[in-house]
């Protein structure tokens, strides 16, 4: 059945966001916690080039390094993050079509963000395995948004069948 394939693509799809805002939440913590102490050594500071400080703390740590200093907007990265997984997290408890076409749309826009991301990683000579780590996250998350929307199709037409 349609229905028993979606409950699973929505389990995985609400898993993978509760990860999201998990991860983003370290980032916050890691990032915070950096900047109140400089001694501090985070778990993901593995070595010069595996570290996620550099990252964090980086020019591109607070508003994708896009949003102006002045803006009231110009936070940690990791504070969208949160706000981010936690809107598709509600997105994907609905198992209509606008609401799932709204979250592929996300999906593709964080995904976007994803590889600005990794450029700037790589600008930086940095290999961050907290942010790499969400950029996997939302690449399964535009996959998994992707199905759901063809599953939801295919259950409208077989609806609309049934009512000819
Ligand atoms: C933790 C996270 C991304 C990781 C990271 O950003 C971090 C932490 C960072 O400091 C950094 C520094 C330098 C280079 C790379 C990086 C990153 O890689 C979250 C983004 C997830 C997703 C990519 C965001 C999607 C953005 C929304 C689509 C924008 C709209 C936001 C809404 C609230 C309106």
């Amino acid at each position: 059945m349609a229905t028993y394939k979606l409950q699973r693509l929505d389990a995985a799809l609400l898993g993978l966001c509760l990860h999201g805002v998990a991860v983003s939440y370290y980032a916050y913590l890691v990032e915070t916690n950096k900047e109140k102490d400089d001694d501090y050594q985070p778990l993901c500071d593995i070595s010069e080039h595996f570290s996620c400080t550099k990252a964090f703390m980086s020019e591109f740590g607070k508003g994708f390094g896009l949003i102006p200093k002045d803006s009231s907007f110009y936070l940690p990265n990791s504070i969208f993050g949160i706000v981010f997984y936690t809107i598709v997290a509600s997105l994907s408890l609905f198992n209509h079509y606008w609401n799932t076409l709204l979250m592929l749309a996300a999906t593709v826009l964080a995904n976007s963000f994803s590889i600005y991301l990794a450029y700037v990683l790589y600008l930086l000579k940095d290999v961050c395995l907290v942010c790499v780590t969400t950029y996997i996250i939302n690449a399964i998350l535009l996959v998994l948004s992707a199905k759901k929307l063809g599953e939801i199709k295919q259950a409208q037409q077989a609806k609309k069948k049934k009512s000819k």
